[in-house]
């Protein structure tokens, strides 16, 4: 049988967007092994040695709706206006909704969440592995930019490991902390205690 071709992104499309926190550059990238679209959401990338870069996975419940079960859209917010304060960096938006179980999926878990379940417990009822992300387009799109070294904006161990695995120097780590609310708090203390995600100043 044959082995499936190694991945392998390029880029599609490019433009400049005005956004409320200021102009990004928006290179839509696509692939050979889904339909899925990657976006690298940029500015000034080029002008650091190191840029500050949030690889961010989508979660339509938290941006689109503000749903306040999650921290998602306040740290894609967050990341973005940094990017403009240090004048340089880029977001590169995975499209894994739901940790990669898909919108469908993660409302079932939403489901079960309200019945008792924590996040991760809801995966695994649904017969899904905790974490189904991969990191790699990110990785591959940092190189087609002839990005090598990077500060990564992140709260979460795997994405630091992931993308050294693949390369990439991580010369600093730089939280991503997004406010409690009633509705987050049991999430992100699961994410804190069960999956070792660096968020203990917000507790
Ligand atoms: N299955 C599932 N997915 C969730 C839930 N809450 C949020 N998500 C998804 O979790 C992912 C969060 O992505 P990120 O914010 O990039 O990553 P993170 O692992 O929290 O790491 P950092 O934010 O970088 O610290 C998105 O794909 C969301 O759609 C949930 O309760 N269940
Ligand atoms: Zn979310």
């Amino acid at each position: 049988m044959q082995s499936p071709s190694p991945l392998e992104v390029s880029l599609f499309s490019e433009a400049l967007v005005p956004t409320v926190y200021g102009e990004f550059l928006v290179s839509v990238y696509k692939d050979n092994q889904s339909e899925d679209e990657t976006v690298l959401i940029s500015h000034n990338l080029s002008d650091a040695v190191a840029p500050f870069i949030r690889v961010h996975s989508e979660c339509f419940t938290g941006e689109v709706l503000g749903s306040l079960k999650c921290d998602c859209r306040d740290q894609l917010a967050l990341s973005l206006k940094e990017i403009q304060k240090r004048g340089s960096g880029a977001v590169i938006y995975l499209r894994q909704e739901g940790r990669g179980i898909g919108l469908g999926n993660k409302i079932k878990a939403y489901d079960l969440q309200n019945k008792g379940a924590d996040t991760i417990e809801a995966n695994h009822m649904l017969g899904f592995g905790t974490d189904l992300r991969t990191f790699d387009r990110a990785a591959l799109i940092l190189k087609d930019r002839s990005i090598d070294k990077i500060v990564l904006n992140t709260n979460n161990p795997e994405k630091l490991e992931s993308l050294k695995n693949f390369g990439i120097e991580i010369t600093e780590r730089v939280p991503s902390l997004s406010a409690v609310n009633e509705h987050n708090k049991d999430y992100l203390e699961t994410k804190m205690k069960l999956l070792g995600h660096h968020l203990d100043p917000l507790f």
